[in-house]
């Protein structure tokens, strides 16, 4: 590595960040929220909720690091935006009782970055990496050998005159975190002695987390409340708590304070998240797929300028949960609406004619990508 090599790349247009999207069902977490984000943290596996096999096999990891008085194994979590991988690293870092230090992928920029941190890292710390995939190239080949070695090397001058001069590292656990496992090259995800898909959590789940949230924001909540908050959060925590604290507003100044299922459903809808957990954004789409486009195919580029938006956010905001809820699909020709989605907006798909595809409705030059 070289202390004063400025020609380190970053990952292309690809890697582009994703800012907070400002939906109330949005993924990210700024301001306000991150404040009550950081209290509503779980701080022990057991307090974790869902994630069976992953908590298990997590607590075996640990378990078996303390008994034998070791560091832990690194381990890289994957997986969507607001499932707790954050948390889950904290939480690995109290269970050893060891310190995390946290920083991200884009925060490591050159290879000098990572090394300032590494050389500063005490035994048995724990360096909580969100975004791994997003690190740059040169970041990325002097961790290889920190996490295998716990060493690196300092390339001291330029050109031909350039020496290496090894520096030892204290053992220490790296928690990667990525919401594209897909993109980490093999090398670095080989190097992890653990890794972890966390999946989207399902509503009976995402009402145990409701129920903890509440008890330690002392609301008082029904079950039948709970769990129309659940049914919109999306398979995800941090959604879940964000709608409480919404319908929470609500039940403080519409209501009496308590969150039933009616005032859930009426803060919801105050908040445009329909029953379904779609939001304004989603219906925008699917609405201009089914009564601009006849259901597609239609191009991504033409869909986004007809909804207002930018390409990118509609392909990484809006996309992913309609494609997982079934109501959208990507196809080579371009996007297309699933029956559900007619079914779900109360519209009725146009008749087809004899040899026409899916979503085609005879007029071509419509739907360019
Ligand atoms: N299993 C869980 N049980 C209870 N609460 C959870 C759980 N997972 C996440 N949460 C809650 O959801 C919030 C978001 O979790 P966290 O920040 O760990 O997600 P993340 O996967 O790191 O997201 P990102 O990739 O956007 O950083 C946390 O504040 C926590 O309160």
């Amino acid at each position: 590595m070289n202390w004063d090599d400025d020609t380190d790349t970053a990952p292309g247009p690809a890697a582009a960040p994703l800012t907070a999207d400002g939906r109330i069902v949005g993924a990210s977490a700024d301001g306000e929220d991150q404040a009550v984000e950081a209290a509503l943290r779980p701080k022990s596996l057991g307090e974790f909720v869902g994630q069976e096999r992953v908590r298990e096999q997590l607590d075996l990891v640990l378990t078996a690091a303390r008994a034998r008085g070791a560091t832990a194994d690194h381990v890289l979590l994957s997986g969507a935006p607001g499932l707790g991988k954050t948390t889950l690293s904290m939480i690995i870092a109290a269970e050893m009782q060891a310190p995390i230090r946290i920083t991200s992928g884009p925060a490591i920029q050159h290879a000098g970055d990572l090394a300032a941190i590494l050389s500063s890292l005490h035994e048995g710390e724990v360096l909580f990496l969100d975004e791994i995939h997003r690190m740059s190239r040169p970041a990325e080949e002097m961790l290889y050998m920190a996490m295998e070695d716990f060493r690196v090397d300092v390339i001291v001058g330029k050109g031909p005159g350039a020496t290496a001069i090894p520096l030892e590292l204290p053992p220490f656990t790296l928690v990667g975190a990525t919401t594209r496992a897909g993109l980490l090259p093999p090398p670095l995800r080989d190097r992890f002695g653990f890794t972890a898909h966390m999946e989207f959590y399902d509503p009976a789940e995402l009402e145990r987390v409701i129920h903890r949230s509440a008890q330690l924001l002392d609301l008082e909540i029904e079950t039948a409340g709970a769990a129309e908050i659940a049914g919109r959060s999306r398979g995800t925590p941090r959604i879940a708590n964000r709608l409480l604290r919404r319908v929470r507003d609500y039940a403080q100044v519409k209501a009496d304070g308590v969150i039933t299922r009616e005032v859930a459903g009426a803060a919801l809808r105050v908040y445009e998240v329909d029953d379904r957990g779609l939001d304004r954004l989603d219906r925008a789409v699917l609405q201009a797929l089914l009564k601009l486009f006849g259901g597609g195919p239609v191009g991504l580029s033409t869909l986004a300028v007809a909804v207002g938006e930018e390409r990118e956010t509609v392909e990484e905001v809006a996309e992913p949960f309609l494609v997982r809820e079934g109501l959208l699909a990507r196809t080579p020709r371009g996007r297309v609406a699933t029956p559900a989605a007619w079914a779900h907006l109360g519209l009725t798909p146009p008749q087809q004619t004899p040899g026409q595809a899916p979503g085609q409705l005879g007029r071509p030059g419509l739907f360019g990508v």
